[in-house]
């Protein structure tokens, strides 16, 4: 099975499939071997003993994914064994794909099939036909938003295509269910074609109570997410952008409270100016943040220089006041935060160094961040990553969910500033004064508040600001 080679990528646990010639050997040294290589052996399973040989599952558990290799090295020199397979459990947890459609009833009989189906349902069809407002209460369109990604930005990965994109598509609506309720499917489409994206998205909407657009690179996403608001009254909701941006800034609202500066006070530094960057730093600015510097491929953006793309040149005349020209080390030069939206390791553990008192570092990339925090811990205040297996997980999980909860729960036409402002503020106050350290600048994608301090926050922001074409029981 495929997986071997993406484990440094995360995911430390694998099954190895080993035919052993019992003449010639015997399980307790391959046992010696596995854990004097510092494998941790959690199950064995005889798969089959056979005339003089048998084959055996073992399930072994590592705490660096990189000794995954070197065991099954150090096995294959041993005469008397082969390794028959490598199964990569994360592979397995996805055979098969990981959503499926479950209908809310059973049809039992003739009579519900006539209602659930023709000639019943033709009266629902009609119903729906003489007021369009009725797919609301009719079908699934009030509780199911579109995934929607073209698989050219996905995670730091880059263009790999809509196939390839499905797994991280597939997990989102997991996440959507899972933690607010709501039905997301994953949709990725065979073009890069601005234009065919829109016109696509456009034409399936009518199924849709909202679209997140997902992983789209940039600038097209920009376009793409413009004109979808303009022509469509649902709301659609670039999640690289807006879901990253309202996580960041809730994450900095925190941040900034255990080192006692003050936003407005701050320089920031955000490295990769693409979707993530872009909306991450519209909202700092918003947010108050005075002096805010953007680095791309191309070094630190300044005013009235040309870039690959228009996008950057527009950013560069809001950001960096000061005009200070080149690369990312001389961006950090006494700046107090990193935000990192761009690639793996390029945050140097000596740019570091050259930030002010108490930095704090949000290395965003995925699946690795700009800096792994091992290399930095001991030299920041506050570190961060969007990963689930280290603290601080800075990620828009934290986020989409709940905005569209509220999105759908009031059904709101779009969402607007007011409300992604309002849900940053949710997220940070889960975390309460009591609570909060440099280890716990933002809750835990399980913790139940963030759905339900969020979808209140946001419907309030959604009804103050006349976007909400339902006003939910409660807030009557
Ligand atoms: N933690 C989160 O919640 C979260 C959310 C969104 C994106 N991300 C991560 O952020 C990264 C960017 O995502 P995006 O959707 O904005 O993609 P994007 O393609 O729109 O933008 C990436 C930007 O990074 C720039 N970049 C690439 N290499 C660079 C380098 N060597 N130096 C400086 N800039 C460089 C690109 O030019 C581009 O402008 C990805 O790794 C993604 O996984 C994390
Ligand atoms: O998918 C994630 O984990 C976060 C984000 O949407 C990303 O593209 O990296
Ligand atoms: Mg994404």
């Amino acid at each position: 099975m495929a997986g071997n080679n993406n484990q440094t990528l995360g995911g430390n646990s694998v099954i190895l499939r080993l035919e052993i010639d019992a003449a010639r050997m015997n399980f307790g040294l391959v046992a010696n071997i596995i854990s004097s290589m510092g494998g941790d052996i959690i199950a064995i399973d005889t798969i089959h003993i056979g005339h003089g040989s048998s084959i055996r599952d073992i399930t072994v558990n590592v705490v660096d994914a990189g000794d995954i290799g070197k065991i099954s090295e150090a096995i294959r020199q041993i005469p008397g064994i082969r390794i028959v397979n490598t199964s990569d459990r994360t592979f397995l947890l996805h055979l098969g794909g990981k959503i499926e459609v479950t209908p809310k009833l059973t049809i039992q009989n003739r009579d519900d099939l006539s209602r659930v189906y023709t000639p019943d349902v033709a009266r629902v069809c009609l119903a729906i036909h003489e007021d369009p407002d009725d797919a609301y209460s009719l079908t699934i369109k009030r509780n199911t938003v579109a995934v929607v990604s073209d698989g050219t930005a996905v995670l730091g990965l880059g263009d790999i295509g809509p196939r390839a994109a499905m797994p991280v598509m597939e997990g989102k609506a997991m996440l959507f269910k899972q933690l607010a309720g709501v039905d997301a499917f994953p949709i990725c489409l065979d073009t890069k074609d601005t234009e065919e994206i829109i016109r696509t998205i456009k034409q399936i909407s009518p199924t849709f109570g909202g679209i997140n657009l997902e992983d789209i690179s940039s600038p097209r996403c920009f376009e793409i997410e413009r004109r979808l608001k303009e022509e469509l009254d649902i709301p659609v909701f670039h999640d690289d952008q807006h879901g990253t941006a309202v996580v960041t800034y809730a994450g900095l609202i925190n941040a900034l409270k255990i080192v006692g500066k003050n936003i407005r006070d701050v320089k920031v530094v955000v490295c990769g100016i693409g979707a993530a960057g872009v909306a991450i730093s519209d909202i700092l600015l918003a947010a108050g943040v005075k002096e805010l510097v953007g680095v791309d491929k191309e070094g630190i953006l300044v005013e009235g220089e040309t870039y690959s793309n228009s996008v950057k040149e527009t950013y560069a005349t809001r950001t960096n006041p000061k005009r200070v020209r080149g690369g990312l080390k001389e961006a950090l030069a006494g700046a107090d935060i990193f935000v990192g939206v761009s690639a793996a390791g390029l945050l140097k553990r000596e740019d570091v160094l050259g930030m002010a008192q108490d930095p704090i570092v949000f290395a965003m990339a995925n699946p690795k961040p700009e800096i792994m925090p091992g290399e930095i811990e001991d030299i920041v205040a506050v570190m961060a990553t969007g990963r689930s297996d280290f603290p601080n997980q800075i990620n828009n999980v934290l986020c989409f969910p709940g905005i569209f909860r509220a999105a759908l729960d009031c059904r709101a036409s779009v969402i607007n500033e007011e409300m992604k402002l309002a849900a940053a503020e949710a997220i940070a106050s889960v975390i309460t004064d009591d609570k909060r350290d440099k280890y716990y600048i933002v809750p835990s994608v399980f913790d139940q508040k963030v759905v339900e301090l969020l979808r209140d926050r946001v419907i309030r922001a959604a009804i103050e600001t006349k976007v909400a074409r339902r006003i939910p029981k409660e807030y009557r």
